[in-house]
């Protein structure tokens, strides 16, 4: 569960490049829900996600994740409850190290343990287990360099990182816009069984509102640093790309100018 109250944040304060980048949002969303979030360039989509992850923090406001209140918990200390997965594949792991030591660290996250006391016959076995519902071999190459693996293969790794120690929370920041579309669509189904099973509440951003649509129970759309719309259950059963933009110019009394939301 997440809740989030008048949240503020604003980059360079009292400097002439000052940007009030979150602007007063608030937001609940109960457990197990996944939320699809879409905006224009520069609406503050990552600058949220990078506030629930600890990576920035708000300057106004609270942040609650299970009524803890995380407001001015850093990054290590959310890791145990807040997992993200990137829009480049490069960057949740690390190339130079094999699979298995990937997933190591993966498993050690928030922790300050050593790698090598951590790859243990216990974890391979979980490791060789959770790469095998891949379906992509992975699990008979834990020795190989991450950095031989595609894209597609990276990201799907990445992904099970993020969800191999219990969280609560999964942040995706446009997960899948850097893969090809079958593979994109791969890893969206990986994501969507992974949410499931393990009741997590997800916060995905898309730039595409079809995809923000098709995906997941809820859609936001963020504009200027705060809530445009906020879609769910049978309000947003049948909604249409369109409507969506119909949405925006009821809401905010003006048309939306960005193309790249159309996209996919
Ligand atoms: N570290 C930073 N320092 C200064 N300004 C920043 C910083 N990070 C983001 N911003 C600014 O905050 C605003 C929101 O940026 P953010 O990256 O959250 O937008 P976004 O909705 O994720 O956009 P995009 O779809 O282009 O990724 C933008 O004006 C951006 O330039």
């Amino acid at each position: 569960m997440i809740q989030v109250e008048q949240l503020h944040l604003t980059f360079g304060a009292g400097t002439p490049l000052e940007n009030h980048a979150l602007r007063g949002i608030n937001l609940s969303i109960p457990e197990g829900q996944f939320v699809t979030v879409i905006g224009s360039n520069g609406a503050g989509k990552s600058t949220f996600l990078n506030s629930l992850a600890g990576e920035v923090i708000a300057d106004q406001g609270q942040i609650f994740i299970d009524e803890q209140d995380v407001t001015l918990w850093p990054t290590n200390k959310r890791a145990g409850l807040v997992a993200r997965v990137f829009q480049d594949p490069l960057a949740g792991t690390c190339e130079a190290l094999s699979i298995e030591e990937n997933m190591a660290l993966a498993l050690k996250r928030g922790q300050s343990r050593g790698l090598s006391r951590s790859i243990r016959s216990e974890y391979r076995e979980l490791f060789r287990e959770r790469l095998s519902r891949l379906g992509l071999g992975l699990e008979q190459r834990l020795g190989d360099r991450m950095g031989l693996l595609s894209g597609g293969q990276r990201q799907a790794v990445s992904l099970l990182m993020a969800t191999l120690q219990p969280m609560k929370i999964l942040l995706l920041d446009e997960h899948t816009a850097a893969l090809d579309p079958k593979t994109a669509a791969f890893v969206l189904e990986l994501t969507r069984s992974i949410i499931e099973e393990q009741n997590l509440t997800a916060l995905m951003v898309t730039h595409s509102m079809r995809q923000a649509l098709d995906v997941g129970d809820r859609t936001l759309m963020l504009h200027e640093g705060n809530i445009a719309f906020d879609v769910q259950g049978d309000e947003r059963k049948g909604l249409d790309v369109p409507d969506l933009l119909a949405l925006f110019s009821r809401n905010k009394g003006e048309e939306l100018s960005d193309d790249s939301l159309l996209l996919g």
